[in-house]
């Protein structure tokens, strides 16, 4: 079993607090911090989300599950995920806010906005 194996099979879930925790060290460690301003964690957000979008630029409609990928463009498009993950939950940290409790509000939010019976 290789490293990345052994990692997959111990994570069972993973928490925004532990995304931030881990981000937040990374970044100290390297002396990044200084770096890491609120824009320019946006800017790195955006770009991320440029490479994101080349993956799906002119393949066509793509099937849900992505049943015709390989699974090294599965393992590419997992890490452009990734990385626009890692960039929007240091942004947010780098802000002061907590985005786990701010996406479980707007959820409740666009519930009210949107009720189901609304949407039939
Ligand atoms: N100042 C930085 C630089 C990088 N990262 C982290 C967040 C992303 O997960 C990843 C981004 O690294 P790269 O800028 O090397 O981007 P890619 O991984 O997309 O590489 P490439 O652009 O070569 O495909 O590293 C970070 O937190 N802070």
């Amino acid at each position: 079993m290789d490293q990345s194996q052994e990692h997959s099979e111990k994570v069972k879930d993973v928490s925004l607090q532990e995304l931030k925790a881990r981000l937040a060290e990374f970044a100290r460690v390297r002396d990044w911090e200084q770096y890491h301003s609120p824009r320019n964690l946006l800017l790195a957000l955006v770009g991320e989300v440029g490479e994101l979008s080349e993956i799906f630029q002119w393949k066509g409609e793509v099937e849900k599950g992505l049943p015709n990928w390989s699974s090294d463009e599965k393992e590419h498009l997992e890490e452009e995920l990734s990385d626009v993950l890692l960039y929007l939950v240091q942004l947010a940290d780098v802000c002061g806010l907590d985005l786990g409790k701010a996406a479980l509000s707007k959820i409740l939010k666009n519930a009210q906005k949107y009720p189901p019976s609304a949407t039939r």
